[in-house]
């Protein structure tokens, strides 16, 4: 018989040995601690009472509560095949066995409820791998059908592979997904690729590579779609569901339990995929049909041309350079390049004619042609000169026409001033030009202006044909501008009409008469006899001449006057020829430019527009323009003052150029002038007009040898540059109706006196040029006995000669003077003072009652009693 020690039991049942001595304790065995012995008998109860412990309510309860937290199907088993093994007693048996079938159900209730424990628990495992294969086949079913839908839409060539490939793509993230799901636990919700919100700018991008980037396009497709149809559909989907990286929003996502950080795994995967993805290429640019003509400018270069053609600027250069061309982008390309590129491109080439708006007398004649070529032609009023030798009415007329007595007031009763104004008889207007005399008339047509549509002639009845009055006719003859004879003066007692019509007859003046078509009228401008009826012929003669204009284009026009105002700046007069000019109008006037500030008409209102033939001062000029200047109105101020400027440069250019230059052509006429002496006048003047007749009256002063050079002439005060440029010239400065700023004056002293001559009388200025031309010229020298000495001794010397001692009887004698040597009456000998002494010193004059001692250059003879004259050359002053 064997005994078994306690610890050996407690080893094979696994147990604590304590435990095994309480129970052996319990059944009543004499045992102390474990390595108390116990007979064989013995031990089997023991391990029978802890292989079949008898279930306590306790235990059961234990016993529950561990199954549901630990209790496997598996371990059961074990423990049922173990209890059969060991065929423990019948009762204990089937209690155990009701008992473990009771745990049994119970632990599958609990399993199929939490769901926890899947690694162990196979058949729940296999069912929710059921579950989540089922609802994959789902979802690639609905990819699939969506796949097809955007390839339809978006991916008509290349819709075959596209759905392969978005399923394969869709089979490779559900591979992944499964991957996942053997560790969390499923949940209801898609566990798909990562949904993406749909934009305008994305599904262009999608489109724009999708030949280039097919795989993002599927993904991108994959993902946008199914979200807009589901929900469109209502299929249970919310709005949201699905949608990454927005909080609060995304709960669904959320459960699928991704963790973050394997989500950021799944990120940097994706980046990854992206990164190994081909590189986005250049969006290529859609190429626009080439023009039909190549409308090109001489200098244009690749750039250029690559925006008129349509074409990539390098396409040009690599065209250019396969034909031989070597250029750059930036490069002007001459003509044959430019046109060899249209050749290469199939297209016609035509040069743009460069427009130079700068020419503004070119776009004046366009304009006039236009306005006379135009269908809203009206009738416009005639533009009258009135011209005529001097006093014979001619400012009588003109002011009786306005009803004003200007010519009592002018200095000196010479018209000076140029202006114009209107008179109208019954009701239709005539626009009457002031001017002075035929000259301005002269250089205003000079000057390409021709405004003038009649000349009124007037001729004093009792003074006839004069020549400034022929001087007028050829003018006007010149001009092919009709002329009207008024023969003036008609109230004077002498009045000749008759002997005047006479006169001009000859000068082809045909009365109607005596058969001929020149319209005359006598009249008196002083009582204004028949002055109504020089106007009715006036426009008797406009009729025939149809005058018309077009008042609705852009205002066409003639500076008649210009001058600088102290409080309103630059002011012109300007007669308007076509067109209508409006305050406001961008303007370029000769060389300068502006826009109209204020407009007045001829009686000083103000006035919004001016209309064709109709005489306005403007001001809103940058500088005084001249007279006979053209107007041309631009579209914009920025314009006018570009072309303004650039003229004003030509015009600087221009006048550099004037500067004499000596070529073999004008080398005679040059060094003849090089000899001629100059008279330099700096002038200022009130108005333009003053200026202008000044400068042409200076220009025909005639001094032989002399001429008067005009440095500057110009409108305004005379200021401190006019007196600096005379100083520095050496000319003096003639002021009409105008006066030296009080700092010109004070310069003008301190200068070393600059002569500043004021006038307001046209030929006192004249004169006095004229005396300063005359003082200029080579003074002519005559001999002039200055002394009459008397011969009383002689002396010899050698090596000296004969020395004559000498009384001074007149004058005096000095000592570079000539002397004529006379004897009996007669001179014998003229020569040169050789030497003069007092006493024994040299002098150099010895004057009347005193001797002198004196030597004649190459001439010894001398006796006493010979006489001598003293003679010197002397300066005659010409006769003014
Ligand atoms: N009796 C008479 N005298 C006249 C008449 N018309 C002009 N006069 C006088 O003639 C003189 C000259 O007249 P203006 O009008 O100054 O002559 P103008 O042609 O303008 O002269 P310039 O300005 O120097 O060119 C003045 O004294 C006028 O009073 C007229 O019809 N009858």
């Amino acid at each position: 018989m064997t005994r078994t020690r306690i610890y050996e039991i407690a080893k094979e049942l696994g147990i604590e040995n304590k435990v095994v001595v309480n129970k052996a304790k319990e059944l009543g065995f004499n045992v102390k601690n474990h390595m108390s012995s116990l007979e064989d008998s013995e031990v089997n109860q023991i391990k029978g009472s802890f292989q079949n412990p008898a279930p306590t309510k306790k235990e059961e309860k234990s016993a529950s509560k561990s199954s549901k937290i630990k209790v496997s199907v598996t371990s059961i088993r074990k423990n049922e095949k173990k209890v059969d093994e060991k065929k423990t007693t019948k009762k204990r048996n089937t209690n155990r066995v009701n008992d473990q079938a009771h745990r049994d159900q119970v632990n599958k209730k609990q399993k199929i409820k939490t769901n926890h424990n899947e690694k162990t628990s196979k058949p729940v495992a296999q069912d929710l791998l059921k579950q989540l294969k089922q609802k994959q086949r789902v979802e690639e079913n609905s990819l699939n059908q969506q796949t097809k839908q955007v390839s339809r839409h978006d991916f008509e060539k290349s819709n075959e592979e596209k759905p392969t490939k978005k399923i394969e793509e869709v089979k490779k993230i559900s591979s992944n997904e499964k991957q996942t799901v053997k560790k969390v636990a499923v949940t209801p919700k898609t566990v798909g690729p990562k949904i993406i919100k749909p934009s305008p700018a994305r599904m262009k991008q999608n489109q724009a590579s999708s030949s280039v980037n097919k795989h993002r396009v599927i993904e991108d497709n994959t993902t946008i779609e199914p979200v807009k149809d589901e929900n469109r559909r209502g299929n249970g989907h919310t709005r949201n569901s699905g949608k990454p990286g927005r909080k609060g929003k995304n709960q669904n996502y959320a459960g699928n339990n991704f963790s973050k950080h394997q989500e950021k795994r799944k990120n940097k995967g994706k980046k990854r995929q992206f990164e190994q993805l081909p590189k986005k290429q250049p969006t290529q640019r859609k190429e626009r049909p080439l023009p039909e003509t190549l409308v090109y400018e001489v200098g244009m270069n690749a750039q250029d041309l690559g925006k008129l053609l349509h074409r990539e600027p390098a396409e040009i250069v690599k065209k250019l350079f396969m034909l031989g061309v070597m250029t750059n982008q930036n490069q002007s390309l001459d003509k044959d390049a430019i046109e060899l590129i249209a050749v290469e491109y199939g297209i016609n080439a035509e040069e743009k004619i460069h427009e130079d708006i700068s020419d503004i007398d070119t776009l004046y004649e366009k304009q006039m042609e236009a306005s006379q070529n135009s269908k809203l032609q009206v009738k416009r009023p005639p533009v009258v000169t009135i011209m005529g030798h001097v006093d014979h009415g001619k400012t009588t007329l003109l002011d009786r026409l306005r009803h004003t007595q200007v010519s009592a007031h002018e200095a000196g009763g010479i018209t000076q001033k140029i202006g114009a104004y209107q008179v109208k008889i019954d009701n239709k207007p005539i626009t009457f030009l002031d001017t002075p005399g035929h000259a301005a008339f002269s250089n205003m047509r000079e000057r390409g202006a021709e405004i003038t549509d009649i000349v009124v002639l007037v001729v004093a009845a009792d003074d006839g044909v004069m020549p400034q009055t022929i001087e007028a006719i050829d003018h006007a003859k010149s001009a092919k501008v009709p002329i009207i004879v008024a023969i003036n003066k008609m109230d004077v007692p002498g009045a000749n009409p008759e002997h005047v019509t006479e006169q001009l007859m000859k000068y082809n003046l045909i009365p109607e008469d005596y058969g001929g078509d020149t319209i005359y009228v006598q009249i008196s401008a002083k009582t204004g006899e028949n002055v109504d009826e020089l106007l009715q012929m006036i426009l008797l003669q406009a009729d025939l001449m149809e005058l018309k204009a077009d008042p609705k284009q852009k205002a066409i026009g003639t500076v008649i006057e210009a001058r600088l105002s102290r409080g309103r700046g630059p002011v012109a007069d300007l007669l308007i020829q076509q067109g209508t000019l409006h305050t406001g109008d961008p303007i370029v006037v000769g060389n300068r430019f502006g826009r109209v500030r204020v407009m007045t008409n001829d009686r000083g209102r103000q006035v919004e527009k001016a209309t064709p033939s109709m005489p306005v001062e403007i001001t809103g000029l940058n500088d005084v323009p001249e007279s006979a200047d053209k107007i041309v109105v631009f579209d914009d101020e920025k314009t006018a003052r570009s072309v303004g400027e650039q003229r004003a440069q030509q015009a600087l250019q221009q006048s550099r150029e004037n500067v004499q230059h000596v070529t073999l052509d004008n080398l005679f006429d040059t060094m003849k002038k090089e000899n001629m002496k100059e008279v330099g006048v700096v002038l200022k003047a009130d108005v333009q007009g003053s200026v202008e007749a000044l400068q042409q009256s200076f220009e025909k002063i005639d001094v032989e040898g002399v001429r008067v050079n005009i440095i500057h002439a110009g409108v305004g005060a005379v200021n401190e540059s006019d007196v600096t440029l005379a100083a520095a010239s050496n000319a003096f400065i003639i002021g009409f109706n105008v006066r030296p700023t009080v700092t010109a004056k004070s310069q003008a002293e301190t200068d070393g006196g600059v002569d500043i001559r004021l006038y307001s009388v046209i030929y006192k200025a004249i004169d006095d040029v004229k005396a300063a031309m005359q003082g200029m010229l080579e003074p002519t020298y005559e001999d002039k006995v200055v002394g009459n000495l008397t011969v009383r001794e002689t002396w010899r010397v050698s090596k000296v000669g004969t020395i004559a001692g000498a009384f001074v009887d007149s004058g005096y004698i000095s000592r570079d003077a000539d002397v004529n040597l006379i004897r009996n009456g007669v001179v014998i000998y003229t020569g040169k003072v050789g030497s003069l002494k007092r006493f024994k010193d040299d002098t150099k004059i010895v004057k009347q009652g005193f001797d002198c001692g004196l030597t004649i250059e190459g001439y010894n003879d001398i006796k006493i009693g010979d006489e001598l004259e003293a003679v010197e050359q002397q300066e005659v002053k010409q006769q003014k």
